[in-house]
């Protein structure tokens, strides 16, 4: 058996994972979540914050089904570099001064050690935000407590590390439409047959 690798090509890693949430799941889960950003925030006129780079699609399918007043702008830190491991966090594009007094909306595609969404929004309180609620496609379960709470969550995964629905593997697949998860390991065999 040999660890699965970075260095192969990309229609690999689809060809050796598990599906773990399907299209019509994500899209359901998705659903859901905006009925309940309905249900609390259809009267605060939030602003919308969007983590990019893994919360795009999420952003996009989630965005035309809030139908109450809201504005949208984006902040971006990376944790993990293309790489599965959760590395130091690093700044991209801070939040604005545009928070200041505003119920904020973190949108992100994973909540998964929990370290990328409580500093960002740590940065959003020290900006001067007034409350800031946190919606997730999915959560990892890790079977130990974490640094922040999401307060909207779609779906929950496995502890492996997955990937489509904005979610990368090395770089790829953030444009699959369901969620798949990674082999532990895969045997040399597999790989080049
Ligand atoms: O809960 P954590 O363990 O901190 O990890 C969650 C973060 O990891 C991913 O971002 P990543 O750093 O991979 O950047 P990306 O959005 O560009 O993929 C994901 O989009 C979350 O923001
Ligand atoms: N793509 C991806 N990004 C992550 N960021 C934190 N955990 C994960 C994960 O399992 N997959």
């Amino acid at each position: 058996m040999t660890l699965f690798d970075p260095t192969l090509p990309p229609a690999q890693y689809l060809a050796h994972a598990d599906l773990i949430h399907d299209e019509a799941a994500v899209r359901l889960a998705i659903a859901e979540l905006a009925a309940a950003l309905k249900l609390s925030l259809h009267d605060s006129q939030p602003l919308v914050l969007c983590v990019m780079g893994g919360a795009v699609v999420l952003a996009g399918q989630l965005l035309p089904l809030l139908d109450f007043p809201l504005e949208f702008d984006y902040v971006q830190a990376s944790r993990y570099h293309n790489q599965t491991q959760g590395q130091t966090l690093l700044w991209k594009v801070l939040p604005s001064h545009h928070v200041k007094d505003r119920t904020v909306v973190l949108i992100d595609d994973i909540l998964d050690e929990g370290h990328t969404l409580a500093a960002i929004r740590e940065k959003c309180l020290e900006q001067g935000a007034s409350r800031v609620v946190i919606a997730v496609l999915a959560e990892k379960l890790l079977g130990h407590e974490k640094p922040i709470r999401a307060d909207h969550v779609g779906l929950q995964v496995p502890n492996r590390y997955v990937f489509g629905c904005g979610m990368d593997v090395y770089g790829w697949w953030r444009n699959l439409p369901a969620i798949y998860a990674l082999p532990e390991q895969v045997s040399p065999a597999a790989l080049s047959g």
